[in-house]
């Protein structure tokens, strides 16, 4: 038996995480904390689960590796100082897995958009979510444009071509790592994602749909499984998934 703990338990992701760990036969889910309630709690189990806020991450997460716990953190907002902060904080053996989305599409979504975005001149990144979310641009969108930047800087392709001038509105987007970046925040909206390619006559549309949190739940017991598997500190749950 793994014995889990919850970060962020009473939230929208903490709960579904709760019921997920709850109903499977090889974890216990020995405590659930979130605002007010005692970290100290968590020294019980074995694996912590952080699904909180971009502004407690850091803290939670420092608070867990010190602790000597396996972490799976799923809350965005995790950038690099934070990453080097942990990496030298780890004991030997001891794993943290930084997931920016755990839905195996959006895995894979991301993956085909590293892939194809060498042959377009153009990409751009459009998330859209619940208007409940707290960050923008998403922790997926972050991270998809990171790797298409990767991808183009390797492949030695420049950035798109645009001829805009004047934006004072900023209707173009954010850029992250020079990819353009759009947020849609709207009622009826999970969690979603398009990456758009675009070449002279022709484009690729690239799509992923969250439709259900219970989406995320085969990616999250995935980790809570392999975390103590993979020492150190691993991104993104393509080391699990055994897609190569
Ligand atoms: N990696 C992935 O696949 C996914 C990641 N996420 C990310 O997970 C995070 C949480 O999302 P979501 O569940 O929708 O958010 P919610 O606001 O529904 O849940 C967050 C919960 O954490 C609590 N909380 C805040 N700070 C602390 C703290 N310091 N200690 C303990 N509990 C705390 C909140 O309490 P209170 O409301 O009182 O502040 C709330 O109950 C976000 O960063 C989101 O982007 C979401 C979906 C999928
Ligand atoms: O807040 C959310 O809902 C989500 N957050 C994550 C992110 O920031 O990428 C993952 C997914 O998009 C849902």
């Amino acid at each position: 038996m793994i014995k889990v703990g919850v970060l962020g338990a009473a939230g929208r992701m903490g709960s579904e995480a709760c019921a997920a760990v709850d109903g499977a036969d090889d974890l216990e889910l020995v405590a659930r904390v979130d605002v007010g309630d005692a970290r100290e709690a968590l020294e019980a189990a074995d694996v912590v689960v952080d699904f909180t806020h971009p502004s407690a991450v850091a803290d939670n997460l420092r608070w867990c590796v010190d602790a000597g716990l396996h972490v799976v953190v799923g809350t965005s907002g995790v950038g690099e100082e934070l990453l080097d902060d942990v990496r030298g904080r780890l004991k030997p053996g001891q794993g943290v897995l930084v997931v920016p989305n755990f839905g195996i599409g959006a895995v894979l979504m991301m993956r085909f958009a590293a892939q194809a975005a060498r042959f377009y001149d153009s990409v751009e990144v459009v998330e859209l979510h619940h208007p409940r979310k707290a960050d923008a641009p998403s922790g997926t969108a972050t991270r998809t444009a990171q790797m298409i930047a990767a991808a183009r800087a390797e492949a030695g392709v420049g950035p798109g071509p645009d001829a805009t001038t004047h934006d004072p509105d900023g209707a173009r987007g954010a850029t992250v790592d020079g990819i353009p970046v759009h947020a849609v925040r709207m009622a009826g909206l999970v969690a979603h994602q398009e990456v758009l390619l675009g070449s002279e006559g022709e484009t690729l549309t690239i799509r992923h749909d969250s439709l259900h949190r219970s989406s995320f739940m085969p990616g999250v017991l995935l980790a809570v499984r392999g975390v103590a598997d993979h020492p150190g500190l691993t991104v993104g749950l393509d080391a699990l998934l055994d897609l190569d």
